[in-house]
């Protein structure tokens, strides 16, 4: 039996490969980000999301330094070691964790019990933790693609601004900044990890491999959503369950629920 090596991909087919994963699969298109950008939400369900995200970002650094950590070229770890920065900040108070914690108080939750992620849906704690699983066991070029979610972030970040700036006015606009200083640090990380994507994926196995970390990788954002969409829906506009729609008895509220 002999087997096929399949020619890589050019430039061009591989980019586009790549663009197609977040065009179906990007958590843009879940039922609870569209229903936050039309104005939908509780004040109890942006609450629900802006914790349970928080432990994702509290983890991105984690995820980054274990890119970092299995990469062995000084030219590529030079241009991924401000990710860490970037969140953790140089100082105390500064960076996407403390900006992310400031949106949580300004939507009423207390740092405390933000910092205590007693809030941390099972769901998105396993999603989360896969994602820094991947980074920390795939081939760094592969844990590189998976980041590449960030290509696609900027239109429902801006789309997301506008949308707390228009109907969720009881979060006060300091609280914002956050999305604000996203909007900068994005497309600028998204442009960096698809050129060491495409640099260092050349092979077609390495090309397939890069557009199933991406795919996995909406996987673990679009988990997150459904985790909360359980636990804190029927979003509106979804049909409520009724006990005629089902034979389980309701379920006591889980422990840690806001
Ligand atoms: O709010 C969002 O929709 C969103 C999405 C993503 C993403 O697409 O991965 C990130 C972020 N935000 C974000 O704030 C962030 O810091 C971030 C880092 C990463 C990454 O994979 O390294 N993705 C994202």
């Amino acid at each position: 039996m002999s087997t096929v090596i399949l020619e890589p991909w050019d430039h061009e087919t591989f980019v586009a490969q790549l663009r197609a994963v977040g065009m179906t699969r990007y958590h843009h298109l879940h039922p609870f980000h569209q229903a936050m950008n039309r104005g939908a939400l509780s004040p109890e369900q942006i609450r629900a999301w802006i914790v349970n995200r928080f432990y994702y970002q509290q983890h991105i650094p984690m995820k980054d330094a274990a890119i970092l950590a299995n990469c062995p070229l000084p030219e590529v770890r030079r241009l991924w070691l401000h990710r860490i920065s970037d969140h953790d900040g140089e100082h105390e108070d500064e960076g996407g964790i403390a900006a992310w914690l400031k949106l949580a108080e300004a939507s009423g939750l207390s740092r405390e019990e933000v910092l205590s992620g007693r809030h941390v849906l099972p769901g998105v704690r396993f999603a989360v933790e896969a994602y820094v699983t991947f980074a920390r066991q795939q081939p760094w070029p592969l844990a590189v693609a998976s980041s590449l979610t960030e290509l696609f972030s900027p239109d429902l970040m801006s789309e997301r601004l506008a949308a707390f700036e228009r109907y969720y006015t009881w979060i006060s606009p300091e609280g914002l900044t956050y999305f604000r200083a996203r909007l900068q640090q994005a497309p600028r990380d998204a442009a960096q990890a698809l050129e060491l994507t495409v640099r260092y994926c050349t092979t077609r196995q390495l090309q397939e491999g890069a557009v199933q970390a991406l795919a996995f990788k909406c996987d673990v954002l679009w988990s997150m959503l459904d985790a909360l969409q359980f636990a804190y829906g029927p979003l509106p506009g979804e049909p409520a369950q009724t006990a005629a729609s089902t034979s389980a008895p309701t379920p006591a509220p889980q422990e840690g629920r806001l």
